[in-house]
Formats: C-alpha cells, sequence, structure tokens
C-alpha cells in the first residue's frame, strides 16, 4: 500500500482542522471554512495521508489505527477563461475583478483568470488583480499553452507573458491525443513531449505551482494510452505539479471517465494530484467530473453557471454542493448557503437569463406543484426534496394550479397567516378550501394560469373569507381609442424626414387614447380602520389602453392612499389562448407590478374575452393587493360589522 509515512500533525494543519457531523474535516490549504474549529489538538496527533484521504491518529497507539479521516478536494474555477469562450459572453476587466472576488469570498480554491498571452484585456487584468485583487483564500491562476514548435521557452512570448502575470500558480494546455499532435500540432511526437517538459520546467525555475491540462486526455488515450501517459510523464519530468485530464469534447461516458482516471492515478501513484476538466456536449460534464473524483481526482475545473465553449463546462454550481452535501468533501463549508445567491449575481453580470430548471439554484429546483407532492411534502419534507433547500440558500415552493389538492391550498393560506392547525378540522374551513380548490382548477379552465400570479391566489382566499372587505370597488369605466389627425403649421412641414426619406407631408397621425374611471374607495383613518367609501371619478390620457387606464386607476387611488404613488406597473404579457377563434378568442392578461418604496414584486392575472376588461381586472388586482400589503388590517370588518365582498368584474 503506497501510504506515506505518518507524521506530527504541524500548527499550520492543525488550524485548518474542522469538525462537522462528528466527522474531521482538513482544508490543506489552511483556510477558515466557518465550521466549528477544534481549539486544541493533542500534540500527540500525527498524520498521513493515502489516495487524497488524510488520517489521523495519536501517536502513542502502537498500531497508529487511523480515527479520523479527512478528504481534501480542491475546486478550480475556469469561469474568466474558459467560461469567456462561451457564445455571448464577455467580461470586461472590471467585471473579471468583481467576478475573481466574489469567487474568492464565496470560497473556491484556484481561480483562473485568463490567458495573457491571448488579448490585452486579460494582460490588463493580471496587472490591476496585483493592485486591486486582495484575495482571502483562493489562488489566482494565469492560464497559458505549451511553448510554441521550434522555439526556446524562453523565446515564447505566451511563457513570458505567463511568468509577467505573476500569478503564484500557472496553468498551461498540452496536446496528449497522437493525431491532434500530428495533424493540429504538426510537430513530431517528441518535439511535444519536449515542449510539454520543458515549458513545465521553465516554469517551476520561475517558483510557479504547475498545472498541465492534458487537452483531449480521454480521446487520446483511448486511441493510443501509451502516447498519453508520456505526455503526463513528460509534465512529471519538467515538475508539474497537478495533472489535469481532460474531456475536450465532452464525448466521453461516465464510466469511461472513471475507468480511465483510476487508471492513471494507479499509474503515478497516490502521492500525485490528479485534476478534471469536462465539457458539457453530452450533458454529462458533472456526472463525468464526479466519476473522476470517485475514481482519485482531487481538483474539479468548472465553470459558474456551466458557461463555456460549445455547450458549457462542467458547472460548478452542481458539483460544489455535491461534492459537499453528498460526497463529504468539505469544499466550501458554510459558504454552501450563498450558492444560490452566487449563481443569479453570476446570471446578472454575464447578462445570461436564470435559467429556472437549474439544480439546487433554480427558482424551480424546489417547486412543487402536483397535489400529491405537495400534500406528502407537508408531512414530511424528505418526500420530495433531495436536500433542505436552505443549505444552498434557495427556497421551497408550493405552486397553485389545476394540479392542486388541498394540501397547496392549505400551505398558502398558512403562509398568509389566515388559518390554524385547529382550524382546518372545522368542516366550514373545510368547505371554503374545498370552494378555492374548485375556483382554481375552473379559472384555469377558462384561460387562467396563476403559476407567478401568487397576488391573485392571495385575493382569491382573502375574498373567500367572511370578514373582508374590498379596499375599493371599481363601479364603472369607459376607455375610448381613436386617431387623431394633426396639422403642422404652415412651412413647418417642410423637409420632413419618415424613415430616411424627406417629404412635405402637411399632417401627421397620432393615436389616442383616454380612460375614464369611477371608484368607490374605503378610506382609512391614520391607517387604522376604513371610515367610508368615497367616490372618485377621474380620467387620464396615456399612449394605449392599459396605460390611459393605469393611470386613471391610480390618479384616483392616490387621492385616498398617498403611498399607492410608489407602485408601477413593470412587465404585462399577453396571450391568446385559442388560436382557432381569432379575434373571438380568450385573452390571458398577467401583469407584474413593483412598489418603489418597499421593492417588493408581484403578478395577478386575468382571462377573458376583452382584452381591456381582462387587462383592467388584473391592474385592480395589482392596486388592490398592493393596498393589502401596505394595510392589511384595514380592510377585515370586525366581527358583527357587515363585510363587502371584492371588487372583482367578472
Ligand atoms: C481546449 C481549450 O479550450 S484551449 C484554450 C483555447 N482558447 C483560445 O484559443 C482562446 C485564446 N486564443 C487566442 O487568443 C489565440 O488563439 C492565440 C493568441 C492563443 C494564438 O493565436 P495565433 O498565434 O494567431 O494562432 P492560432 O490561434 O491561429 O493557432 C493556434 C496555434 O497554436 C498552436 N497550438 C495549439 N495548441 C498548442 C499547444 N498546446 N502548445 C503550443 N502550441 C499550440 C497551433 O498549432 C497553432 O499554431 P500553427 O498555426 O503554427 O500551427
Ligand atoms: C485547456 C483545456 C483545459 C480545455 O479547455 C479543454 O481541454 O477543454
Amino acid at each position: 500500500m503506497a501510504f506515506l509515512s505518518w507524521r506530527p500533525l504541524t500548527m499550520k494543519l492543525e488550524n485548518s482542522i474542522t469538525v462537522r457531523n462528528n466527522k474531521c474535516w482538513i482544508s490543506d490549504s489552511c483556510q477558515s471554512l466557518g465550521f466549528p474549529v477544534l481549539t486544541k489538538f493533542p500534540s500527540t496527533l500525527w498524520i498521513k495521508r493515502y489516495k487524497q484521504q488524510v488520517f489521523l491518529c495519536r501517536k502513542n497507539n502502537q498500531h497508529c489505527n487511523p480515527f479520523l479521516i479527512v478528504n481534501r478536494m480542491d475546486i478550480y474555477d475556469t469561469t474568466l477563461r474558459d467560461g469567456a469562450q462561451g457564445e455571448n459572453i464577455s467580461f470586461t476587466v472590471i467585471d473579471k475583478l468583481r467576478i475573481a472576488k466574489a469567487l474568492d469570498e464565496f470560497g473556491v480554491q484556484y481561480i483562473e483568470g485568463g490567458w495573457p498571452g491571448s488579448n490585452p484585456k486579460d494582460v490588463e487584468f493580471f496587472k490591476r488583480a496585483k493592485q486591486e485583487l486582495h484575495l482571502c483564500r483562493a489562488k489566482l491562476v494565469a492560464f497559458g499553452s505549451t511553448r510554441r514548435k521550434g522555439i526556446r521557452c524562453q523565446d515564447d512570448v505566451n511563457l513570458r507573458l505567463l511568468i509577467e502575470a505573476e500569478t503564484s500558480v500557472v496553468t498551461i494546455v498540452a496536446k496528449s491525443w497522437k493525431e491532434q499532435v500530428i495533424n493540429v500540432l504538426n510537430v513530431s511526437l517528441e518535439e511535444n513531449l519536449a515542449m510539454i517538459e520543458e515549458s513545465v520546467r521553465f516554469l517551476k525555475e520561475h517558483d510557479k505551482e504547475v498545472m498541465v491540462d492534458a487537452e483531449h486526455f480521454f480521446d487520446g488515450y483511448s486511441h493510443n494510452a501509451s502516447y498519453a501517459l508520456a505526455c503526463l510523464d513528460a509534465a512529471i519530468r519538467g515538475g508539474a505539479d497537478v495533472l489535469v485530464l481532460c474531456d475536450t469534447n465532452g464525448g466521453c461516458l461516465p464510466w469511461h471517465i472513471y475507468e480511465t482516471t483510476s487508471s492513471v492515478a494507479s499509474h503515478f501513484g497516490s502521492q500525485q494530484r490528479i485534476g478534471i476538466h469536462c465539457h458539457n456536449d453530452m450533458e454529462l460534464a458533472v456526472s463525468n467530473s464526479l466519476s473522476a473524483v470517485y475514481a482519485g481526482a482531487s481538483l474539479v475545473q468548472g465553470t459558474m453557471n456551466g458557461y463555456g465553449e460549445r455547450t458549457g463546462n462542467a458547472n460548478l454550481i452542481s458539483i460544489i454542493p455535491t461534492l459537499q452535501l453528498k460526497m463529504n468533501y468539505n469544499v466550501v463549508g458554510s459558504k454552501l448557503i450563498s450558492l444560490t445567491e452566487l449563481s443569479r449575481w453570476m446570471d446578472e453580470v454575464t447578462n445570461v437569463p436564470h435559467q429556472p430548471s437549474r439544480p439546487y439554484v433554480g427558482d424551480c429546483a424546489f417547486a412543487h406543484k402536483g397535489g400529491l407532492h405537495v400534500s406528502a411534502i407537508l408531512k414530511d419534507e424528505r418526500s420530495y426534496q433531495h436536500i433542505d433547500p436552505s443549505l444552498v440558500g434557495n427556497r421551497k415552493r408550493m405552486l397553485i394550479s389545476e394540479l392542486s389538492g388541498r394540501g397547496n391550498i392549505v400551505d398558502k393560506m398558512k403562509q398568509m397567516g389566515i388559518v390554524t392547525d385547529s382550524q382546518l378540522q372545522d368542516p366550514e374551513w373545510k368547505r371554503r378550501i374545498q370552494g378555492i380548490l374548485e375556483q382554481v382548477k375552473s379559472l384555469e379552465n377558462k384561460g387562467y394560469t396563476f403559476e407567478g400570479a401568487e397576488a391573485s391566489i392571495e385575493l382569491m382566499i382573502r375574498r373567500s373569507l367572511n370578514n373582508y372587505r374590498s379596499p375599493f370597488e371599481l363601479l364603472d369605466f369607459t376607455v375610448l381609442t381613436g386617431n387623431k389627425r394633426v396639422y403642422y403649421a404652415v412651412g413647418e412641414s417642410n423637409n420632413i424626414l419618415t424613415h430616411g426619406v424627406y417629404s412635405s407631408e402637411t399632417f401627421r397621425n397620432e393615436s389616442i387614447t383616454q380612460a375614464i374611471v369611477k371608484l368607490g374607495i374605503l378610506e382609512t383613518s391614520n391607517g387604522a380602520c376604513p371610515i367610508e367609501r368615497t367616490r372618485c371619478f377621474e380620467a387620464a390620457e396615456g399612449n394605449g389602453p392599459l396605460n390611459a387606464v393605469n393611470l386613471a386607476l391610480k390618479k384616483a387611488l392616490v387621492r385616498v392612499h398617498a403611498p399607492l404613488e410608489h407602485v408601477n406597473l413593470q412587465d404585462y404579457k399577453v396571450r391568446i389562448l385559442d388560436n382557432e377563434s381569432a379575434t373571438a378568442a380568450v385573452t390571458r392578461v398577467m401583469v407584474e407590478f413593483y412598489d418603489a418604496e418597499t421593492k417588493c414584486v408581484w403578478s395577478t392575472v386575468c382571462a377573458h374575452s376583452n382584452i381591456i376588461v381582462a387587462s383592467v381586472q388584473a391592474l385592480m388586482d395589482g392596486f388592490e393587493y398592493a393596498l393589502l400589503q401596505r394595510l392589511p388590517a384595514c380592510f377585515i370588518a370586525s366581527e358583527g360589522e357587515s363585510s363587502e365582498k371584492s371588487a372583482v368584474l367578472l
């Protein structure tokens, strides 16, 4: 067995030992990982390594039975280099600095910043990083390639720029597939080996920690294992610290990765660090990376959210929690709870839309829709969740739709704080819940969709309560829309540029839209109980029907409830549901609102054959929800007081 011999635990290592779930964890880079650190280990503690694992034992124990096993695993982020090779991804130097800072705070061990031999932006990044980037945990890595064919390392611009980047770690890509060496590099097999060995040695002579990314390693190994291994041997002769095996084309299967990595690990022995770099061309990059870890790799390269060339790289946002929660590697410690925030922030910086179905961090990752699922989860959270979402900073969501059962409605009512466990036993409440469920199913059948319109669901539930009185009623509304011909003053029309053509029109057409609304609004006295319903009559002009009604409604409501001034319409989506009926089709309208003061966002939905009616109802619901959020107590009638039902138009 290739055990390293026992040696005393150094102070440095001692400080990095942490305990969690009755297991002891160690971080080789001596980072504080946020777990409770044992205050003092006995000085009799000895340590040794075997296959990327760390064993601890007491010195006096003759047999040295290890009582603690600690695994080492490093995360190497290449978002700033390989991630930037993804289509439509382009980082500024400032973006790169911000991302590197965020990755460091999150706790990855290596951050590949770019390829200084590629472009001036990356040169500037490394220059600014020296002054501005004070990394606490991670090591910054400069990326490049082996020297060009037929020249000395000291004459190779790419290697020189790697040294000038002044990072402590350098990674170079080396060819390891025989055919590629012949067809692409166009050099002899011996010259490629020399390029690898000499380049690594040159970098080691400059005191760098050197990783060699063996490009196309798995394909190369399948075609000619001995040459692929010879490339790694050349890297070792040069002094490489980590050999990174790459599935460059993303075409390998997990068991292929496992077998090849196992062979390489046993070829080089347990002391040699092996890394893995996978691409996602068959959607297997995460699985392949984990297979390599299972086979002995102790460094995983990948990118945030899987950005990268073609279909992307191995997604670290999935790999990190899997390593930590399922495979017991402590990679980022307690920082794991910021995983969801980091993933979404990266999407914003990268200008990539959030993908709700992303494992662990997506909006849908813990969203439960089916009635059976929700009912089971309410009894046992583990029923349909592989982890507690809060471990990765995400949250469970129960959706309400035509696929719901009573459980979905009960959960929503509990969240809203309007039903207690004992009330749930009451037949009257049971009937009410059943009624709401049936209303949801019937409205969805008419074209509503309540997913993504939680405000409408809340209102429906509130309106079902005996003591609810709506904050306002829409008594009448009228929308006028038409066209107005506007004549130019004499001389004004000359040389008017329309669509790039000069013409001498004497008038232009302008569309006009006006809305008139009459509301009965409950007034509140100092935010307390409503005192009376005030009639308000308002009109507004807008650039379209929805805009005009929105302005008129808001004008009327603000007269009584000034804070509604901050409520704005943020998005408006329309979908025709029955294409075959053409203009007689049902239209579904979803409106998103934003309160600039409270920063809350909410959505409402309505479906109707008249698009204006659907829009007005969705707007009213949005304003009603805003008022309920601000003055929840005001619209509950006290006992004995007569309650008024909602302002529903339909
Ligand atoms: C698998 C990967 O993702 S590796 C990283 C890939 N990333 C990138 O290519 C992005 C950055 N690249 C660049 O900016 C440019 O391609 C540069 C600056 C690196 C090179 O640009 P150019 O000098 O114009 O060369 P070009 O890109 O056209 O061709 C690549 C050259 O590098 C050679 N090359 C390829 N791999 C290696 C290697 N591992 N070691 C040495 N030379 C290599 C090729 O043989 C070719 O040289 P040749 O034209 O003499 O045959
Ligand atoms: C340079 C290496 C790491 C690479 O991107 C690949 O082989 O896919």
